[in-house]
């Protein structure tokens, strides 16, 4: 696979007020999520602690803050507007309310699946992460190797009461699972969020869902070079050359501008160029001009940078 943080070099600036030289940074693919399913108190007093406790998540998302409460399931989301900062707020929901979604991710597929899906449901945003509604509503829990992306979500399903949360192959957005003391179960996107309410907790291991149905962790990236144990294709520059841009252009989709992280390093610098090199034949670039802004953190009497 990709070194990820190759592709974490890609930054999303702040997105309001929109398009004006950058001058402030946020990291990519931020966005907060907490989800505590099945308490069994669900008093003001425990509605005023979960949104205290999402509030900790509150850097990874200054543009909104969304809590959706059904009984003792609550789920919580501080987002940062990438993808349509107008109407993506989140928790996102089906036609009638009765499948709620948080999401931290980045759904690069979704207009295709949002044409798959455009006779069938009535998206009600642009959020990139509405697709998961109708994945879910059409496949099951079966779809999540559907979504072309990184992210960590949580589904809560009003119907049967039932959730499902998952996240991205290699852990690309961070996830953490704890349990309460009262047998709820805590999601979250950084321990801080629940780590005071969970005698356990554990990292939410990359490449799989939760399931509440079937009440435990499967895998769903089941990749074939898993089994390998000695590659079975031998290395092709060419080939890595051309999965390496695709996978830096694909990353070029945002409504909001952006710029990079330079390290110092050759990693960040290659997806400098890259980005470079195909910033024009991208919608951003129609937005926000084929300019690339370039960021570096310097420390003083450091002579690196
Ligand atoms: N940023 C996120 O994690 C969620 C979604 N892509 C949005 O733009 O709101």
């Amino acid at each position: 696979p990709l070194n990820t943080s190759i592709i974490h070099s890609l930054l999303l600036l702040q997105p309001h007020p929109p398009p004006k030289p950058a001058s402030s940074v946020a990291a990519s693919t931020m966005c907060g999520i907490l989800a505590v399913l099945g308490c069994a108190d669900w008093s003001q007093a425990k509605r005023a602690r979960v949104l205290s406790c999402s509030r900790r998540l509150k850097h990874r998302g200054p543009d909104w803050s969304g809590l959706f409460q059904c009984e003792g399931n609550f789920l919580a989301q501080q987002r940062l507007s990438v993808v349509s900062p107008l109407s993506g707020d989140q928790p996102l929901y089906n036609e009638d309310r009765t499948v709620v979604v948080v999401a931290n991710g980045e759904i690069y597929n979704h207009k295709k699946i949002r044409k798959q899906f455009a006779a069938k449901h009535t998206f009600t945003t642009g959020s990139d992460c509405e697709v998961i509604i109708p994945l879910y509503e059409e496949y099951g829990e079966n779809f999540v190797n559907m979504l072309d992306g990184v992210f960590s979500f949580v589904l809560y399903d009003t119907r049967n009461k039932t959730y499902m949360a998952a996240r991205d192959a290699v852990g690309v957005n961070p996830l953490y699972f704890g349990r309460g003391s009262d047998g709820s179960v805590w999601i979250a996107s950084e321990m801080k969020a629940l780590h005071e309410d969970c005698p356990k907790f554990e990292l939410f291991p990359p490449g799989n869902l939760y399931s509440s149905a079937a009440g435990g962790f499967r895998r769903w990236y089941n990749p074939q070079w898993f089994a390998e144990h000695v590659p079975a294709t031998a290395y092709q520059p060419l080939v890595l050359r051309e999965a390496f841009e695709k996978a830096v252009i694909k990353r070029l989709m945002t409504d909001v501008p952006f710029g990079v992280l330079l390290s110092g390093g050759l990693d960040s610098s290659l997806v400098a160029s890259v980005t470079k090199r195909h910033l024009i034949e991208t919608e951003a670039a129609k937005k926000f001009g084929t300019e690339l802004h370039s960021f570096v953190v310097g420390l003083e009497r450091a002579h690196l940078i």
